[in-house]
């Protein structure tokens, strides 16, 4: 059965279909490849422009902007604010993933900067998302020690203090705009032994608001994430471990790429896409 949500998600698809969103992303060593991959698989352009010489010319042509705090470095950061503020400045939306939030105390500090430059969307684990809220929070290097709901509060709060939608990935994805929290049901356990899983799945949200109006960023940020996680659910289906599930997630994003033009493909997506609105707020 599909829902209003699951049309309004599979209607977005189809925009980042028609018009291929240009995606500037300023990320880390680790993500580079496996998020360009993941945005051209699902019909996007990526482009990794980091340097200060260009970035502000750069958000200048792109359609949205993603930045990652991940592999961090003093002048990296010094051209994650320009990008930042460049992309306010032109009506460009921006994307923040707080990698490592909490890991050291030059991290979180890195990234409560970041916050105050009016990201759209802020998508971290829930681990990142409790000690960017200021929570006591525990984090093993990049990787979560606590499940999407014990940050649901923190992400509500910090929703409605910066005025941006938060998600917090999971078994469970949870996506809040401080009031509203939409869950989605997408995904498979074994995408937390893919490394920047979890960069990609950020990536595609600054490609589903590239096509999005701005009253739709709570959806758009909820449909991006189960797109995802549906298409893990396929790639998983025939791979043997981490390494299959990466190559089997990338020709998932692309087979649904595809059926986004076809009224077979488009079925199979309303059936697939399990986003729900969480009764208990
Ligand atoms: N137990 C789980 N079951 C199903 N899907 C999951 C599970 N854990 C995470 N995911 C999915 O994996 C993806 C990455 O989420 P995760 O929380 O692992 O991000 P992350 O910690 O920021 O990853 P990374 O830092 O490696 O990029 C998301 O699409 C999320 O829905
Ligand atoms: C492993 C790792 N270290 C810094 S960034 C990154 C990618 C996953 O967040
Ligand atoms: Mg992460």
């Amino acid at each position: 059965m599909s829902s209003d949500m699951q049309r309004d998600a599979l209607d977005l698809w189809q925009r980042v279909q028609q018009r291929g969103p240009l995606v500037q992303c300023i990320t880390n060593y680790v993500s580079m490849d496996i998020m360009a991959n993941v945005l051209l698989a699902a019909g996007m352009s990526p482009a990794m422009a980091h340097s200060l010489d260009e970035v502000e010319e750069f958000v200048r042509i792109a359609s949205a902007l993603l930045i990652n705090m991940g592999t961090l470095s003093s002048d990296w950061v010094a051209s994650k604010k320009l990008a930042a503020k460049e992309a306010v400045a032109v009506g460009k939306p921006w994307v923040l993933d707080p990698v490592g939030c909490g890991a050291t105390s030059y991290r979180t500090a890195a990234c409560v900067a970041m916050l105050r430059q009016r990201p759209a969307v802020v998508r971290g684990n829930a681990s990142e998302i409790l000690a960017l809220a200021g929570a006591a929070a525990d984090i093993k290097g990049v990787d979560s020690t606590a499940a999407s709901h014990e940050a649901l509060d923190a992400a509500k709060q910090l929703a409605a203090a910066n005025k941006c939608v938060v998600a917090v990935s999971g078994a469970v994805d949870l996506v809040t705009d401080g009031s509203t929290v939409l869950e989605v049901h997408n995904g498979v356990a074994m995408l937390t032994k893919i490394t920047a899983a979890g960069c990609s799945v950020t990536a595609l949200i600054a490609g589903f608001l590239a096509v999005a109006q701005p009253h739709e960023t709570l959806l758009a940020t909820a449909a991006a994430m189960a797109v995802f996680g549906y298409a893990a659910e396929l790639g998983a289906a025939g791979a043997a471990g981490p390494g299959s599930l990466r190559v089997g997630l990338l020709d998932s994003l692309h087979q649904l790429a595809g059926a986004a033009g076809s009224k077979e493909g488009r079925q199979q997506l309303l059936q697939g896409l399990k986003i729900t609105k969480r009764s208990c707020q």
